[in-house]
C-alpha cells in the first residue's frame, strides 16, 4: 500500500523504498482512446440491442477486456448469443468475429479524424517516475497499442509492452485475470509485490488485485465514487499529478550495483560482531552451478566438505525450491536443516516437519496442474515437468525459441482453470504453485522461530540467486543480510551484497568459517 499525506488524503506516495516498477494501463490512464473506443463499442452495439447501449455497459462489460471477450460478455448481459465465426470474417459479418472487425474499423475510423489525445498528467507521471529509476511497462488489451503508442509518441516512455497482439500471440488471457500484468512484471524482471498498477477499469483493477500486486491505483475518469476501490483497488484518485514520486533510498537495485561481498568483507565481518548469525542457503544457482539438467546438479565434494564445517559453527538451512528428499539426497549431510517447494515443506531442528497448511488443502488442485500441464505439453519436444510436492515446475531449457511462446500459453491455459494457483518462476522454468502468502522468506522466519532464533541478537544471513529468493532478501531486510549470486542476466535486487558465482559462494561460507575461529575437526 502507498503511504498517503495527511494534510492530501488524495495523494499518494510512490516511493523507490516501497516499488521498483509502475504498470501502466493504457486507454483512459496515458491516452484520451477510452472515449473512442466507448463511442467505437456505442456505434457497433446499437444497431444491435434496444434500449441501447449505455456508459454503465461500457464500464462493466466492454471496458478493460480484449475486444472479442467484450462483445461475448455484453451481449450475454442482453440474452443475445452470435455464433462465433472465424477470423477470416468481414466486419459485415453478423457473428462475434466479424463485430470483432466492425468495432475496431469504428476506432480507427475516429482516430484517424480525431488523432490521439494524451493525460498530459500521466505523460508527467510517467517522466518523473523514470527520473526516480522506476521501470515502466504498458500493459493493455488492445490490440491496437502500437499504433495508439507512435500516432502519440509515447513509446519511450516504457521499458516494455504487453498488448493485446502479444497476449494473443503467448496465450494469456485478458483482464480480468491477472496474467498479462504478470508478464510485463516478468519483462521488467520485478516481483509483483515490488509493482504498482495504474488502471481506469474495473476489470484492469480485479486483474492487479488478483496477480498480488503491491499497489493498485483505480484512475477514475468516470463512473461513481469508490467503484475502483469496491472493485479491489487500494486507492482512487482522479488526477495523476497527486501521485508524488519519491526518489527514496530504494532497497532494490541493479544487481550490478551490488558491492561484492568478498570486496567488503572487513565491512561485512562488523556487520556481524555481536550477533549470533544463522545461514540461510538457496541450493540450485547458489550451491551448484546451474547446468542443463535438473538431477545433474550434484553438490562437488568442495562444497559439502564447507558445508559441513559452516554447520559445526552455525545454524545452517538449505532453503530450495527442489522436493525436499530430493534437495536432502542432494546435500547428503547431517545436522542441516531444509526447506523444500521453495519453503512450504520444512524439516525443522529435531527433525520437526512443517507443511504450509493452506498449501496442503490445494494438493489436489497441483496434481489435476500436473495431469493438464502434461497432456497440453506432450507435442512440444523439450519440456520437462518436474514435480515437487507443493509445486510443479515446467522447464524450457530446451525448447526450440520460437515455440517457447506455446509452452508459455499451455501454462496460462491450466492456470486459468485453476484460480487457486499462481505462476512463478526462474531459470528458464515456469512454476504453478499455492497462491498464498508463503514463501521463502516465511520459511526462514519460521525456522528461525524454531530454533529459537527470532530476536535482535542473531543476524540471518541468507544466499540465493533467483526471483524467488528475492522474496527472503525482502523479508531479512534491515534485520539481516542478503547476498546474491550475479547471474548472466542483470536485474533488480533488494540483496545487499554479490558473489560472483558458487566458488566465490564457498569462499564466503569459508569466510564465516574463519570468522568462528576456523575448522574444528
Ligand atoms: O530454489 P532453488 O534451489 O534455486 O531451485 C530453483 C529451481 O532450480 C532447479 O532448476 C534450475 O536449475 C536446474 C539445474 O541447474 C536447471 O537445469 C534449470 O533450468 C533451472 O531452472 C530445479 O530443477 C527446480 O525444481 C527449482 O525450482
Amino acid at each position: 500500500m502507498p503511504s498517503t499525506e495527511p494534510l492530501a488524503p488524495a495523494a499518494v506516495v510512490l516511493s523507490r523504498r516501497d516499488f521498483d516498477a509502475v504498470l501502466f494501463d493504457l486507454d483512459g490512464v496515458v491516452t484520451r482512446t477510452a472515449e473512442v473506443h466507448a463511442a467505437a463499442w456505442k456505434r457497433l452495439f446499437d444497431t444491435l440491442v434496444e434500449p441501447p447501449f449505455t456508459q454503465e455497459d461500457y464500464q462493466r462489460y466492454v471496458d478493460g477486456r480484449p475486444r472479442l471477450d467484450g462483445i461475448r460478455c455484453f451481449l450475454e448481459s442482453r440474452g443475445l448469443v452470435l455464433p462465433e465465426g472465424s477470423p477470416e470474417d468481414g466486419p459485415e459479418a453478423r457473428t462475434v468475429q466479424g463485430l470483432g472487425k466492425r468495432k475496431n474499423t469504428f476506432f480507427t475510423e475516429t482516430l484517424d479524424q480525431r488523432g490521439v489525445g494524451v493525460f498530459a498528467h500521466a505523460v508527467g507521471l510517467l517522466e518523473r517516475l523514470r527520473a526516480a529509476g522506476f521501470r515502466t511497462a504498458v500493459v493493455s488489451a488492445s490490440r491496437n497499442c502500437v499504433t495508439v503508442l507512435r500516432a502519440a509518441r509515447l513509446e519511450h516512455l516504457f521499458d516494455a509492452r504487453v498488448d493485446g497482439v502479444e497476449a494473443g500471440r503467448l496465450g494469456l488471457p485478458g483482464k480480468p485475470a491477472p496474467d498479462t500484468f504478470l508478464e510485463a512484471a516478468r519483462r521488467l524482471g520485478v516481483a509483483p509485490e515490488r509493482a504498482v498498477v495504474l488502471e481506469d477499469a474495473q476489470a484492469g483493477v480485479q486483474a492487479g488485485r488478483r496477480g498480488h500486486f503491491g499497489c493498485v491505483i483505480g484512475v477514475r475518469r468516470a463512473g461513481p465514487e469508490g467503484a475502483l476501490v469496491g472493485a479491489g483497488a487500494d486507492v482512487e484518485v482522479t488526477d495523476l499529478s497527486t501521485v508524488r514520486v519519491e526518489e527514496g533510498a530504494s532497497s532494490v537495485r541493479s544487481m550490478r550495483e551490488v558491492p561484492s561481498a568478498l570486496e567488503r568483507r572487513e565491512e561485512l565481518l562488523r556487520r556481524m560482531e555481536g550477533r549470533q548469525v544463522a545461514v540461510f542457503l538457496d541450493y540450485d544457482g547458489t550451491l551448484t552451478p546451474i547446468v542443463p539438467q535438473p538431477e545433474d546438479a550434484r553438490l562437488s565434494d568442495a562444497m559439502r566438505a564447507t558445508l559441513a564445517e559452516l554447520a559445526r559453527h552455525y545454524p545452517v538451512a538449505a532453503v530450495s525450491g527442489r522436493d525436499l528428499p530430493v534437495l536432502k539426497g542432494f546435500v547428503r549431510l547431517e545436522g542441516l536443516y531444509f526447506a523444500g517447494s521453495h519453503g512450504f515443506d520444512i524439516e525443522g531442528p529435531g527433525g520437526r516437519a512443517f507443511q504450509q497448511e493452506e498449501g496442503t488443502a490445494l494438493l489436489p488442485e497441483v496434481d489435476a496442474a500436473e495431469r493438464e500441464l502434461a497432456e497440453g505439453l506432450a507435442g512440444i519436444p523439450g519440456t520437462r515437468l518436474e514435480r515437487k510436492r507443493f509445486t510443479v515446475a515446467v522447464h524450457w531449457r530446451h525448447v526450440e525459441e520460437a515455440r517457447v511462446p506455446e509452452v508459455e500459453r499451455q501454462v496460462a491455459s491450466v492456470l486459468a482453470r485453476h484460480p487457486r494457483l499462481r505462476r512463478s518462476g526462474g531459470k528458464k522454468v515456469f512454476e504453478l504453485q499455492p497462491d498464498i502468502d508463503w514463501h521463502k522468506g516465511r520459511a526462514v522466519e519460521w525456522l528461525l522461530r524454531a530454533l529459537g532464533l527470532a530476536h535482535e541478537g542473531v543476524l540471518p544471513v541468507f544466499v540465493g540467486d533467483d526471483l524467488t529468493d528475492e522474496d527472503a532478501f525482502q523479508t531479512l531486510k534491515g534485520r539481516g543480510l542478503g547476498l546474491v549470486v550475479r547471474g548472466e542476466v542483470d536485474r533488480p535486487t533488494a540483496a545487499d551484497y554479490a558473489l560472483a558465482d558458487v566458488e566465490e559462494v564457498r569462499q564466503f561460507l569459508e569466510l564465516l568459517i574463519a570468522r568462528a575461529g576456523g575448522p574444528k575437526r
